[in-house]
């Protein structure tokens, strides 16, 4: 049988897309990139460290220029055709072009119209270029990525800290805290690096909070998320959500698509919704989840508010069903004394093995 790829590069890319698993997902896909030798031997692997880090590509060309390795003649495999465009890191297509590497094997093409045609200016620059190669697997690695940039819509993470017996909030709206400082600490992470953070009208009267990304001193951190509050009813002037920077936005709506598209307009890519729990059910009820982060406190209300309010499912056939998230740390894991739990929605359409960019050239090679 003839195949268009050799053995090592499929070992490779395999290599590759467990790499891209250590990223954090949001804004930007799950990358990662092995450069092989031209005995196929591997020499490097780097992975995407999330929005504004160094692209895989980049941060694996780094491994070997920090080792001095020579890069000449050799052959990356990367699970995303390499960009194109300056962004906050620097092309990557140029990257590869610089180090003298002569062979580019990509899964599926960047649907991101920035970022796309990459793969034509490495062509151009005369580095052989194939696609395909674990294509299945890069698109389901990133597949609510893929959904969100093709709906034009951000990524959308949801954060449910809750006691064991799923309750955010005890019988009389107090809630701070459930979750331990490590849970907390983690939680201001993920603020910290998305570009928006929303709950609803209610939480803001009940909790009054700040809404944002500061280190366990209670110091803010240097990226701060635009602060979005959900519901028709007016944010109290003296809020503490307010802030004093303008980083605030009252989203005057009850439907979440909506809050999306609007957010979306105000060029924000990845927003974490906290709560409380008639947002978090009506994100969920939608099917708009990308990934879930739920923190478990070894605690019992016994009452309170539940974690959600209803999904709209009545019979357990039409139960929405997730599956763990074994990127950006595991699935499982131990905080403190807490569990963080990661996951992200079961696939429920098979997925198109093929390059999706309907302007890519035709691969050379591969299927
Ligand atoms: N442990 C945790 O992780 C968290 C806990 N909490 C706790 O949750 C509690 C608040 O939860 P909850 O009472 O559910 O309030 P929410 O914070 O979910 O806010 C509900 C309000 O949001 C507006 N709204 C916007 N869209 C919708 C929609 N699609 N469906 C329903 N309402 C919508 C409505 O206000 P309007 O009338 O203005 O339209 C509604 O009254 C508090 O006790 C807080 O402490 C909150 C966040 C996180
Ligand atoms: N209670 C609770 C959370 N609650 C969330 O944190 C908000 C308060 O944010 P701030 O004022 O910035 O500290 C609160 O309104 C709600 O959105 N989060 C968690 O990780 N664990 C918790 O136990």
């Amino acid at each position: 049988m003839v195949t268009a790829f050799t053995a090592a590069e499929t070992t490779a890319m395999a290599t590759a897309l467990k790499a891209a698993l250590n990223g954090p997902r949001g804004a930007n896909p799950l990358v990662g990139a092995v450069i092989v030798d031209p005995q196929g031997r591997e020499l490097v692997t780097g992975f995407h460290r999330g929005a504004g880090t160094a692209h895989a590509e980049v941060d694996a060309i780094a491994q070997a220029a920090a080792a001095g390795i020579d890069l000449s003649g050799c052959t990356m495999l990367v699970t995303l055709e390499p960009c194109n465009h300056l962004g906050r890191t620097g092309p990557c297509a140029r990257a590869i072009i610089d180090a003298g590497i002569t062979d580019v094997v990509y899964a599926v093409d960047d649907p991101h119209d920035p970022a796309a045609g990459g793969a034509a200016t490495l062509r151009q620059a005369g580095v052989r270029v194939r696609a395909g190669l674990g294509a299945g697997e890069a698109l389901d690695l990133n597949r609510q990525w893929f959904e969100a940039v093709a709906a034009k819509r951000p990524f959308v993470t949801l954060h449910i800290a809750q006691t064991l017996d799923s309750r955010i909030a005890a019988e009389d709206g107090t809630s701070q805290w459930i979750s331990c400082p490590e849970s907390l600490a983690d939680n201001h992470a993920v603020r910290g690096r998305i570009d928006a953070i929303l709950v609803g009208t209610q939480t803001v009267l009940v909790d009054n909070p700040r809404l944002t990304a500061r280190d366990a001193a209670g110091n803010p951190a240097t990226k701060q998320p635009v602060r979005a509050v959900m519901g028709l009813r007016d944010i109290p002037a003296d809020a503490a959500v307010h802030g004093s920077d303008g980083l605030v936005l009252h989203l005057p709506t009850r439907d979440p698509r909506e809050a999306l598209s609007s957010l979306y307009g105000s060029g924000m890519r990845h927003l974490m919704v906290e709560g409380g729990s008639r947002i978090l059910s009506a994100f969920l009820a939608a099917g708009l989840v990308d990934e879930l982060i739920v923190y478990l406190a070894p605690t019992l209300l016994g009452s309170g508010t539940p974690a959600l309010t209803g999904l709209g499912i009545t019979t357990l056939a039409d139960a929405q069903q997730w599956e763990w998230d074994a990127s950006d740390g595991g699935a499982v894991r131990t905080l403190g004394r807490d569990l963080r739990l990661h996951l992200r929605p079961q696939r429920t359409v098979a997925l198109d093995p093929q390059p999706s960019r309907a302007t890519a050239e035709q691969a050379q090679g591969g299927y």
